[in-house]
């Protein structure tokens, strides 16, 4: 396909959906957080995407949650599921690479589920005076090499002199490669923290001709800049610049951080941006727990959403310490200002 095209048929697909959506959409809340409500254990190197070994159905039956909830876009459970890590856990390159293609495998079965289900919910969206169902995409989660690392360095962004542009552009391409071909309508580079990380997945979807959609999330924990310290704008106009990426946005930084870093998007960008905050509290590497003083309740969160909206954001959602019950409340705050 012709780089034309791709830009074509991929800015269609989002336009489309957020048309059929009424304007705005829902992104799901946090997965990790979730599957560890439910009982998993994640204080491993492959957090989340353990259960993708582990308990496939727990991962199921999150996605359905969110689904019920009303998310009209639900991400993977491979954040930090990585052909590295699997391999480092014992596993071949062929079970690895099958572990990926099955995170979005099991989020397509909830999603089959969900509208198998037929409820009220799910065909409540009407086009040209037909009931039709709720829109919903699967989005392949990436997450940045920095969650790879398990240290919690995607909220520090600081990578050392050793990683490279090239570095990061091996990193991703396999992962990247094999969830192209996985069925998911969408790739989420989440968390990206840095602008040499953004730079390298831009090269990639342009190096290797892909033709599905992706956005591109960075994170921030000042509102001015994304983590590492690296320019929002400069992030935001690289991201920009790509013709794959349909969404720019933030995620998993803390809610009091959002409108300021809208602002800045919309300066750099008419894409569409996308917004999927934490709940504020803090993540703890070492002990992978997360330090509750800081955090914000639904409520509260629910209340910034007009002013991201006024600011310009057309995705919401939520990441980290997020739950069905936030995605619930920000579906309701959206369809009472439509
Ligand atoms: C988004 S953070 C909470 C994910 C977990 C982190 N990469 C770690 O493994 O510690
Ligand atoms: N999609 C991931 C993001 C972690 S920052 C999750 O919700 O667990
Ligand atoms: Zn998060």
């Amino acid at each position: 396909m012709e780089l034309g095209n791709v830009e074509n048929s991929s800015t269609t697909l989002m336009t489309d959906f957020l048309k059929k959506c009424g304007g705005y959409a829902v992104v799901d809340g946090g997965l990790a957080t979730e599957l560890e409500r439910h009982g998993a254990d994640l204080n491993d190197p492959l957090w989340s995407a353990k259960c993708l070994i582990s308990s496939p159905h727990l991962v199921r039956r999150v996605h359905l949650d969110y689904l019920d909830a009303g998310a009209n876009i639900i991400l993977s459970a491979s954040y930090q599921a990585t052909i590295q890590g699997f391999v480092a856990k014992g596993l071949s390159v062929e079970e690895a690479e099958s572990l990926l293609r099955r995170s979005v495998e099991i989020a397509c079965e909830a999603r089959e589920i969900y509208y198998d289900k037929s409820t009220k919910g799910s065909w409540d969206y009407i086009e040209s005076g037909n009931i039709s169902r709720r829109p919903v995409l699967v989005a392949a989660s990436i997450g940045s090499y920095g969650a790879y690392l398990a240290d919690g360095s995607e909220y520090s962004g600081k990578y050392g002199d050793a990683v490279s542009l090239e570095t990061l552009k091996d990193f991703h391409r396999r992962r990247l490669q094999v969830l192209l071909k996985s069925g998911a309508d969408l790739i989420a580079f989440e968390t990206i923290p840095n602008k040499l990380e953004a730079k390298a997945c831009a090269e990639l979807l342009e190096e290797e001709g892909i033709n599905i959609p992706a956005w591109f999330s960075f994170n921030s924990k000042d509102g001015i800049n994304v983590v590492s310290g690296d320019s929002i704008l400069e992030c935001a106009s690289l991201a920009d610049s790509c013709k794959q990426v349909v969404a720019v946005g933030i995620n998993c930084t803390p809610p009091r951080f959002i409108h300021g870093l809208v602002l800045s998007i919309r300066k750099a960008t008419s894409k569409p941006i996308v917004i999927y905050p934490n709940s504020g509290e803090t993540f703890n590497a070492e002990l992978k727990q997360w330090t509750k003083s800081s955090g914000v309740v639904d409520e509260d969160f629910v209340s910034y959403i007009n002013k991201w909206r006024e600011a310009g954001a057309s995705l919401f959602g939520g990441c980290c310490r997020t739950t069905p019950n936030t995605i619930r409340a920000i579906g309701s705050v959206l369809s009472k200002n439509p």
